[in-house]
């Protein structure tokens, strides 16, 4: 289906084709904008298509209007009874209706092939849909909602009818002594009643259910489930929460972005509003492996807490304070440590066994309900020692969920068997059939380029020329590539920001929420994790200087994994991930609780070619190659050399300490800071220029060199930030936070300290500092702080 995209390429136009452009871009637009006609489903897919995945491809594919020479063998005719419900292939017909208009008229020879062609490949596609259905339901026990969310074709008496070949299919029992998850239909081979030590009466587990309303939850939780916008389940949220509410452990293997969290979010929440409130002691703990996971989970149980009164939730960082302990923070005069005044505690195992938070570490002895999330890396090697004294200090009695996207690492099949008791095994593939009509909407393609440097010129005109546009997640494998890209895109006023394991968690989080909140829109993440990565700088036999230790990497850190980066457009594998399931999980950041997103990942030699295939065979989604046309970006080479010669090894360096000594300072200082205005996400920037002597001829294009199917789309403005007056403007109303950020331009109010005239004043009033003539009140405030 996707290989049409293979030959989309950028070109010039000429003019003697302009009439048949016109023609191309109505059809192309009646394909966009076109109701769709039958389901839900594809109405979704519609706003899915224009939201995201569109101005991507619709400008890649642009240029094939001028070639008149592009082959059409790949092509997808599709007739109209077959693509209803599928935009991909609505965009294949149209586009190659659009091709066809451009072969010769007349040609009743290859009309002929191309009727047959069509019927052959609409039946194929009927085929393949009929596999992904039936792939829905073998594959999920406990029934699989998806194929109502996905297809929607289905109407309620068949989705009813869906549900019992479910319940049928959810009979499967596990080799080691797990429950099935059978239901109505009554289950011949399971007990009736089992008994969980927690004290809870576990008959068998529930069907699916398709509604939060339906699920008995407390009103309360439903509000706050409600407030968070979401409407209905997801299918893994509506199989393993009624089984939870049952008190049945669950094992729990699903997509990425599929909404794991909540499914076993909403059951601990619902578990403590419905038991013994006068329970004093930590009643659930959830351990993750990064820090970046932590913060993400605890606000989401935080929002389901939000109108249950005591419930507190604490999140174990070590150091991170940016307001989400507020939630966790002791009870005033009952004694107990930080963990222990908790009822939730999220924590890395590392943090949850450790000292840090209390005196004696957290007390897990009343511990009700245990979750391991991203299961197969938290008791994998690196983790398992601590995740072993952690989940030994739990009762036995616990209710237990492992959670993951994959469950066969190493070490899994151990785990499960000491942690989990009689466990529903509730699993979602994520083979081609599930992918093509379900939620997991990514479209992945590879472009293989000649050389390295290669890498740096299609980054550019992907970011510089707009042929992506939306929220873009760029992935490298190493720290130094990160800072030699983003010092890159300065030379253009491409604005960008670096994440990586050598700042400190307070900045990561905070610029994780500002992505996510729009403030910026390219963010450059090292994923380390999988590459080994020694930091060049930071290694070596060398006694540490205090700059280098400034510099050391958090262990505990990870973008791929768990992230949920809200609203990406497309992922961009800079470097090609090492790993099949890295792979799957960088590209899980995208097109997540079903939307649409792209994957691009850039290749420079078979050997990666290789790797890339075999990590999407293995992660069951197909990666197109993406013909991109180098010779029209050709004429911006001089430029992107240009721009990487004033990129040294020596600048990238001092950029990399400079960035790390000012997040410090950033951060330090405003502990106490966000600790008040927790919301307040504008206060820092991170993605500030880091680049100096910028030569101005950089940034400008000129229109001449930008390819004519580009042109309209390319601005000389700076781009990759949004951060813009109006925005601003709309987040002072929202919390009131004083009339300074009326006065000025926003964007003038923020200094090279990356922290705004307006937060400064108020960290100013707050601690009654006194601006003085002549100094860098930043200063000010930085010396204050160290002479305490
Ligand atoms: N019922 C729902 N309706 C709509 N959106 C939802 C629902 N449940 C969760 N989401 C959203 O889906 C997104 C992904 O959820 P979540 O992070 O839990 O996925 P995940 O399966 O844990 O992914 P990963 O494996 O990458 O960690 C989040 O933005 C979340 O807010």
């Amino acid at each position: 289906m996707r290989n049409h995209y293979q030959h989309a390429e950028i070109r010039h136009a000429e003019p003697t084709i302009k009439k048949k452009k016109k023609t191309i871009i109505v059809r192309i637009m009646q394909i966009l904008f076109s109701k769709p006609k039958k389901s839900k489903k594809s109405k979704e897919n519609y706003r899915y298509e224009t939201q995201f995945l569109t101005p991507f491809l619709h400008k890649l594919s642009r240029g094939a209007e001028f070639d008149n020479e592009v082959e059409t063998a790949h092509d997808v005719d599709s007739s109209d009874s077959d693509v209803t419900d599928s935009e991909d292939s609505e965009a294949h017909e149209g586009l190659k209706e659009v091709r066809g208009k451009d072969k010769k008229k007349g040609d009743l020879g290859q009309k002929k092939k191309r009727d047959k062609k069509e019927q052959k490949d609409s039946e194929r596609l009927k085929q393949k849909k009929g596999k992904s259905k039936r792939l829905h339901i073998v594959d999920v026990a406990a029934g699989d909602t998806s194929e109502d969310d996905g297809a929607d074709s289905e109407d309620e008496s068949n989705s009813e009818s869906d549900d019992e070949s479910e319940a049928d299919h959810s009979e499967t029992r596990s080799d080691d002594d797990t429950a099935d998850i059978s239901s109505e239909s009554g289950s011949d081979s399971e007990p009736e009643n089992d008994s969980n030590a927690n004290g809870n009466h576990v008959e068998k587990p529930p069907a699916p259910i398709k509604t939060f309303t339906e699920m008995g939850l407390d009103p309360r939780l439903e509000r706050a489930i409600e407030k968070m916008d979401w409407l209905k389940p997801t299918p893994i949220q509506s199989a393993v929460i009624p089984a939870a509410l049952h008190g049945r452990d669950v094992l729990v293997s699903a997509p990425t972005g599929s909404g794991k969290t909540a499914a076993y979010a909403i059951p601990i929440v619902q578990h403590i509003c419905k038991s013994d409130s006068d329970v004093n002691g930590l009643r659930a703990v959830v351990l993750v492996p990064t820090r970046e996971l932590v913060h993400q989970v605890a606000s989401v149980l935080k929002g389901l807490c939000k109108y249950v009164d005591g419930i507190q939730v604490a999140a174990l960082t070590g150091s991170f304070t940016g307001g989400l302990e507020k939630n966790g923070r002791r009870k005033k005069g009952n004694g107990l440590t930080f963990g222990q005044a908790a009822d939730i505690v999220v924590g890395t195992p590392a943090a949850v066994i450790s000292g840090k938070n209390s005196q004696e570490g957290t007390n897990l002895s009343k511990v009700e309900f245990v979750v391991v999330d991203e299961a197969d890396l938290v008791l994998s090697y690196g983790y398992e020692n601590d995740a072993k004294t952690a989940l030994s200090r739990v009762p036995v009695s616990a209710q237990s969920m492992l959670l993951s996207a994959t469950l066969e690492a190493e070490g899994m099949d151990r785990f499960k068997k000491v942690i989990l008791r009689r466990p529903l095994i509730i699993k979602i593939t994520s083979d081609e059939g599930v992918q093509e009509d379900d939620s997991s909407r990514a479209l992945h393609y590879y472009a293989k380029l000649k050389i390295h440097r290669d890498r740096y010129l299609v980054t550019y005109a992907m970011l510089r020329l707009n042929v992506i546009t939306g929220k873009v997640l760029i992935f490298v494998n190493h720290i130094n590539t990160a800072f030699r890209l983003k010092l890159f895109l300065d030379q253009f006023k491409v604005k960008s920001a670096v994440l990586n394991s050598e700042l400190p968690v307070n900045s990561r989080v905070h610029c994780v929420e500002q992505f996510n909140a729009g403030v910026f829109d390219i963010l450059i993440a090292s994923d380390e994790s999988n590459a080994g990565d020694s930091g060049k700088e930071s290694s070596g036999g060398k006694k540490e200087t205090r700059s280098r230790k400034r510099m050391r990497k958090d262990s505990e850190f990870g973008l791929s994994r768990g992230m949920d980066f809200r609203d990406v457009a497309a992922v961009f594998n800079f470097d090609v991930p090492e790993t099949a399931a890295s792979y799957m999980h960088r590209a899980g950041r995208t097109a997540r609780a079903g939307k649409a997103g792209t994957v691009l990942t850039l290749i420079c030699n078979d050997k990666e070619e290789e790797r890339l295939k075999s990590s999407g065979k293995e992660g069951g989604c197909h990666i197109a190659p993406l013909a991109f046309r180098m010779d029209q970006i050709e004429a911006f080479r001089y430029r992107v050399e240009d721009a990487l010669r004033m990129v040294t090894d020596a600048v990238i360096h001092g950029a990399r300490l400079a960035d790390v000594r000012r997040e410090i300072v950033n951060s330090e200082q405003l502990k106490d800071y966000f600790e008040d205005n927790p919301d307040d996400l504008d206060a820092l920037q991170h993605n500030l220029t880091l680049a100096k002597n910028i030569p101005e001829h950089l940034a400008h294009i000129p229109s001449y060199l930008i390819p004519p199917a580009l042109r309209g789309n390319v601005s000389n403005e700076p781009t990759g930030s949004r951060f813009r007056g109006k925005r601003r403007r709309r987040v002072k109303r929202g919390n009131g936070a004083g009339n300074q950020r009326k006065k000025g331009d926003p964007l003038k109010t923020f200094t090279t300290d990356g922290l705004s005239g307006s937060a400064r004043q108020r960290y100013r009033t707050k601690h009654g500092i006194k601006k003085r003539k002549g100094r860098d009140p930043g200063q000010t405030m930085v010396k204050k702080r160290r002479r305490r």
